[in-house]
């Protein structure tokens, strides 16, 4: 039963409190003659020492505190495993429980991005190339300087960055209405393998001190965390951008509801459905409210959220809808397709027995309390550091043979092809632009990125001994998978599949980047690291693997994912099979619109975070935009 409540209404509805939602409830509140309503399924737990020590993220997944908990169904291409897929149930969502790594995206692959959103998507403020969305991986976040030591031990040179804004406005001044945004930090203290890491991609040949933020990052980085430096704290969009911003007595937050639909109007707009508002359940009670949106719903609910919130609105695939029993309002094929993901994979290797790693806390309750103790006193140690800052992006061309570079493109090309005629034209497309980035030597397809300790290979738990663990991302995979409602009750979670490594060439790519792992180990800084006769992780494989068909043998088994699911809503032409258009309008609608993980077309080369952030910043000035 609905209750309505005429005077329970808003100028724009919120679906989500994460990542992107929190970023647009603090720009489009920036505009006092909008009144704002975010509803958001978690809570805050702004205060909570698990969401805000950086080191204590473990306790956050597969716990339904903070996790909505989602997994897949058994992924053929990994040996029938089911894959955990965590995401933030809280103020600021999956960037709450996340690892706060942020890495960017090129240039080639934004451009790329544009061209998949067919006609009239031209006007240049709704542009997602480079030129048109480079601005914003800087306005959602304030650098903070490292230290003059850590500068020094890892090649750090801060002034390249410009994170400001493009105009070279002090920080200070960078941020409307107070917002400093995501605060973003180096490591505090510089680690002996963090260092042996920018000296062996100096040894490859690469920089280590281009700006990320440059859209042309080829070779390596010593990469910024969402780590407050001056509080050792995580930042993330809810202690960013959702909780000042509630200051504003324009905005109001709804937590622990859970929105089930968009609701429509009798009435269409130019033939496209007018939203009037959303059916949400509050976890306390068993009655639906409705609450009104005069002007838009914008739906933020993330990679699974946000189609499910579609499909039970009536928008969506007609037979995947009718196969549970809701009417069909618009035909909408490409919602919950075209999911895609990172999947990860690379050994352990035990280091000399001095250097210290986080594996010391992880199996010794002792030492794990000695770092809780230093960091609360302190604000030191390995609690308060992030867990991945080292990374590196090389393409296969460097590193390879000539002679391998051409088979490759060979089989690319004789792959794709044979498959064509089988793929829908969204996908075609996609691979079109998949293969120039695996073919052009300035773009890297995979990231390899090291942490400093072990991967728990045996479910026994950690083995003795400390390591390091370098990890190669399949940057764009060609699988594609789904997210589909499979009831009509919201409670029930979706059907997610993946089929990791279902298609032939995401292992071809994936395993030569695995080599390039063994190659960067025998760079003399990283060798000079490793415990003489040491073991290796997973048992058996060797640290310098460079057989691809036997990497290939591993995959199944042990690739991971990196949990950046994205593209369930895609931001690309309909005739592609797209969901929403350059302005973040789902086809068919006149006022609801899709911003978050959900709507990137092709997930990016490294971690999405900064790409989920950029893409709310440039939301909230379209949409502002459109309603001044
Ligand atoms: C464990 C983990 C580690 C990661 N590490 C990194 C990393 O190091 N670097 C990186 O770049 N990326 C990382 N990511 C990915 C990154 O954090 C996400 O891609 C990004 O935060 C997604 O943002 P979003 O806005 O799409 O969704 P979310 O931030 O998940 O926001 C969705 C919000 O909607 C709410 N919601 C959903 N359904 C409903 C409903 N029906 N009603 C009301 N509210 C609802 C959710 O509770 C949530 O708050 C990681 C992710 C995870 C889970």
């Amino acid at each position: 039963m609905s209750s309505k409540n005429p005077v329970d209404t808003f100028d724009i509805i919120i679906v989500g409190g994460g990542t992107a939602g929190s970023v647009l409830a603090a720009r489009l509140s920036s505009n006092p003659s909008l009144r704002i309503l975010v509803l958001e399924a978690g809570q805050n737990r702004n205060e909570d020492p698990n969401v805000r020590v950086p080191g204590f993220s473990k306790y956050l997944l597969g716990n339904p505190s903070y996790d909505w908990q989602f997994q897949t169904s058994p992924e053929e291409g990994l040996n029938g495993r089911v894959i955990q897929q965590p995401r933030g149930k809280l103020w600021g969502g999956s960037s709450a429980i996340n690892s706060h790594a942020l890495v960017y995206p090129s240039r080639g692959y934004h451009n790329a991005w544009s061209s998949l959103l067919g006609r009239g998507a031209a006007k240049s403020a709704e542009r997602w190339d480079w030129e048109g969305i480079k601005r914003y991986y800087r306005k959602f976040q304030t650098l903070q300087e490292p230290s003059e030591d850590v500068k020094r031990e890892l090649s750090i040179e801060v002034s390249e960055w410009g994170v400001g804004d493009d105009a070279g406005k002090p920080q200070s001044q960078k941020n409307e209405n107070g917002h400093e945004g995501v605060r973003a930090s180096f490591p505090v203290t510089p680690h002996v393998l963090q260092k042996a890491w920018v000296d062996a991609i100096h040894d490859l040949g690469f920089s280590t001190s281009k700006n990320p933020l440059d859209g042309d990052l080829v070779g390596g980085s010593t990469t910024t965390n969402a780590i407050d430096s001056s509080k050792r704290e995580r930042s993330h969009a809810g202690v960013a951008f959702l909780e000042p911003s509630t200051k504003r007595e324009n905005l109001v937050v709804r937590s622990n509801v859970f929105v089930e639909k968009v609701m429509f109007d009798e009435n269409e707009k130019n033939g496209n459905l007018v939203a009037s508002g959303v059916l949400y359940r509050p976890e306390t009670s068993q009655q639906d409210v409705t609450v009104y949106a005069r002007q838009e719903v914008i739906i933020c609910a993330g990679t699974y959220g946000s189609p499910k919130i579609l499909e039970l609105s009536g928008i969506g695939d007609r037979e995947i809808m009718a196969a549970v029993g809701i009417n069909c309002l618009r035909n909408l094929p490409g919602v919950g397709e075209n999911l895609q993901d990172h999947l990860n994979f690379g050994p352990s290797v035990e280091v000399h027995d001095i250097i210290m790693t986080a594996d010391v806390t992880a199996r010794d309750a002792t030492a794990a309390e000695a770092a809780k103790t230093l960091y609360e006193a302190e604000k030191k140690g390995s609690a308060a550091e992030g867990a991945a800052y080292s990374f590196s992006y090389i393409p296969l061309q460097t590193l390879s043979s000539s002679d391998e570079v051409r088979e490759l493109d060979a089989l690319v090309t004789k792959t794709l092809e044979e498959n064509s005629s089988a793929i829908s034209k969204g996908y075609n497309a996609q691979y079109e632009i998949i293969q120039r980035l695996i073919q052009d030597p300035n773009e890297s397809t995979g990231t390899v990125f090291m942490t400093r300790k072990q991967r728990s290979f045996p479910s026994s738990g950690p083995v003795p001994g400390n390591y390091m663990t370098i990890i190669a991302m399949l940057s764009y995979p060609f699988s594609r998978g789904s997210s589909h409602i499979t009831s009509t009750k919201s409670s029930t979670p979706p059907e997610i599949k993946f089929n990791y490594l279902q298609h032939p060439l995401d292992a071809e790519i994936f395993s030569r980047h695995v080599v390039q792992i063994g190659q960067m180990l025998t760079q003399p800084s990283l060798s000079a690291q490793l415990k003489p006769g040491g073991n290796t992780l997973p048992t058996g494989y060797s640290r310098q693997r460079i057989d691809i068909d036997d990497i290939k043998r591993y995959l199944p088994q042990y690739a991971a994912t990196n949990y950046h699911p994205a593209g369930t809503c895609a931001m690309m032409g309909e005739e592609l099979g797209g969901v929403v258009d350059e302005a973040l309008k789902v086809y068919g609608t006149a006022n609801v619109r899709v911003c978050d993980a959900s709507v990137i077309p092709i997930v990016p080369r490294g971690n999405i975070l900064s790409t989920v952030y950029a893409v709310a910043e440039k939301g909230a000035d379209i949409i502002l935009r459109a309603e001044l």
